[in-house]
């Protein structure tokens, strides 16, 4: 039987200011496969599936659904036809229920909520996809995980036969990655089509049928995954030269003086529930102390109370020894506290602001960039262009917004301003999401150079083997609390690590949280 062939990019160009960002790009997509893209960061990818969501409508190229050629004026329409982009923000609305945000995107105008039937769908699809989620539960309750679900279900909903998932594993668990690989199995074997973005080269092998890789713009090639090894896409990706290795464990330098010091700190989360409890943990020259857990246990609070961006109601904070427990953002920076958040569009940037301006603001205040009253453009561009080369960040300007640029140039971009001077210590959450390979590996090396200069450093990731091969000290996170810490781990502490990660104590205190 012949293949059915759901979609057909044929020839697709866009370009933004001079940037040709897809370059002439075919791709299709067959019913039930799973089709993967890859590339470097700025390749392209993101801007190929807007097209194919209505986002962007191409420069030049012809889109097909199943032989017939289409024309998407927006993300509506290509909803009608049955595409459904999950993206990495999954765009739900945290106040409302479950059954509420799928009932809100409905196609049909004289939609008349009704609760019992939405709900019954949603069960249904949930049980037929292995999608657990309560359709009665607020979003704003549910983990990462079940959000995601949601997003996912909700593109059922709508009845998508075709899915773009955009780098969907970055925020998942080993676990519940399992899980989704589950749910896309067996949405291949009833005939959807997906395409799966990804970094990650273990996971696209393991799910893929086919992977295309773009670079700058073009596509470099189309292989059917069985036929292709990780070393062959490495250089597909970035061109002969390969991705470079990272060099890690040059440095035996021990630890050196504490730096942050916490002290039974306890902080609350935006719903006012204690989300650190008791925290204490020393930072220390020439370290990094790696915080392994499930997103949402505590990590996103603690690292904004050690930059001094949410406050502390209980216990003390020390920078050397200086009482920092409720200073201000600005004094933890001139300090040399030096933040990369998870939310690199939340709270690392504003989008609409320039790559010179979001370079100032986090140093604005002070020379050089502030001479006598004013702030001295020409230093902060000279700046600005300086480190967008040694970072090698792809944009098309320095006075151009920073909405523009590609998630992993993003990135880049916050740690080329926090790292590129008067660095003490760094809190990195989650610093390598959404990062090519190359990119993870220069982020990685970075992290390594900031402790070898002398830098305190917190990494807080899910990424074991991430948190394995940097940290100094790993100590795991779970409902607020540290559950013990481990000195110079290893893969043989995986299992010790799980069981932390579950709530078991290594030091016999559980993870009880008792305050709310
Ligand atoms: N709206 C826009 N305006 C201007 N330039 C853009 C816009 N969207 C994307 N670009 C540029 O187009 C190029 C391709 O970006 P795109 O986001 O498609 O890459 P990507 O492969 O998805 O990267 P990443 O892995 O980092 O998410 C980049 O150079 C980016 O700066």
């Amino acid at each position: 039987m012949a293949e059915k062939v759901l979609v057909n990019m044929r020839g697709i160009t866009k370009t933004f200011y001079d940037i040709k960002a897809n370059d002439d790009v075919d791709f299709d997509l067959k019913a039930g496969e799973v089709h993967a893209l890859l590339g470097e960061n700025g390749a392209g990818k993101s801007t190929l599936m807007s097209i194919l969501c209505g986002l962007y409508q191409p420069d030049e190229g012809t889109i097909e659904l199943e032989g017939r050629e289409v024309v998407f004026r927006s993300p509506k329409d290509a909803i009608a036809q049955g595409i459904g982009i999950v993206h990495q923000h999954f765009m739900l609305v945290p106040s409302l229920t479950v059954w509420e945000n799928m009932a809100l995107g409905s196609a049909e105008r004289d939609f008349i909520v009704k609760e019992n039937a939405t709900c019954a769908r949603i069960r249904e699809l949930s049980a037929r996809y292995g999608l657990d989620v309560d359709p009665l539960s607020p979003v704003w309750q549910l983990s990462i995980g079940e959000q995601q679900r949601v997003a996912i279900l909700r593109m059922l909903f709508h009845k998508a036969k075709i899915l773009i998932l955009d780098e969907p594993t970055s925020v998942l668990t080993p676990q519940e990655t399992e899980k989704l690989f589950e749910t896309v199995k067996h949405m291949k074997e009833e005939g959807f089509g997906i395409v799966f973005i990804s970094h990650k080269l273990k996971e696209v092998f393991e799910i893929s049928d086919r992977i295309t890789v773009l670079r700058r713009g073009r596509v470099v090639g189309t292989l059917p995954a069985r036929e292709v090894t990780a070393e062959k896409l490495a250089e597909m990706m970035v061109g002969s030269g390969g991705v470079g290795e990272i060099k890690v464990g040059v440095s035996r330098k021990p630890p050196g003086k504490p730096i942050l010091i916490a002290e039974e700190i306890r902080v609350r989360n935006d719903k006012g529930l204690v989300a650190v409890d008791g925290v204490s943990l020393t930072l220390r020259e020439n370290q990094i102390l790696g915080i392994a857990g499930v997103s949402g246990n505590g990590q996103g609070e603690l690292a904004e109370a050690l930059a001094g961006m949410r406050h502390i109601e209980r216990g003390s904070l020390y920078f050397t020894v200086e009482d920092v427990t409720s200073t201000s953002a600005r004094r933890m920076v001139d300090l040399g506290v030096k933040y990369i958040p998870s939310d690199r569009k939340g709270v690392g940037l504003v989008p609409n602001m320039n790559v010179a301006e979001n370079v100032a603001l986090r140093k604005y205040w002070r020379p050089p960039y502030k001479r006598g009253f004013f702030i001295d453009w020409d230093e902060v561009y000279q700046d600005s262009g300086y480190l967008i080369e040694s970072y090698d960040i792809l944009t098309p300007g320095i006075d151009v917004a920073v909405r523009m640029l590609s998630g992993g140039n993003q990135q880049k971009l916050i740690l080329a301003r926090e790292l590129s001077d008067n660095m003490k210590v760094v809190i990195a959450m989650h610093p390598t999401w959404g990062l090519d390979v190359k990119a993870t590996a220069f982020v990685r090396e970075k992290l390594l150079a900031a402790k070898e200069e002398g830098g305190a450093v917190l990494l807080i990731s899910e990424d074991l083997d991430e948190l394995l091969m940097l940290s100094d000290l790993l100590a795991v996170m779970y409902r607020g609390r540290l559950m013990g810490t481990i000195e110079a781990p290893d893969r043989s502490h995986i299992e010790k690590i799980g069981l932390m990660m579950a709530g078991i104590a290594s030091d016999g205190q559980g993870g009880k949280k008792e305050h709310d």
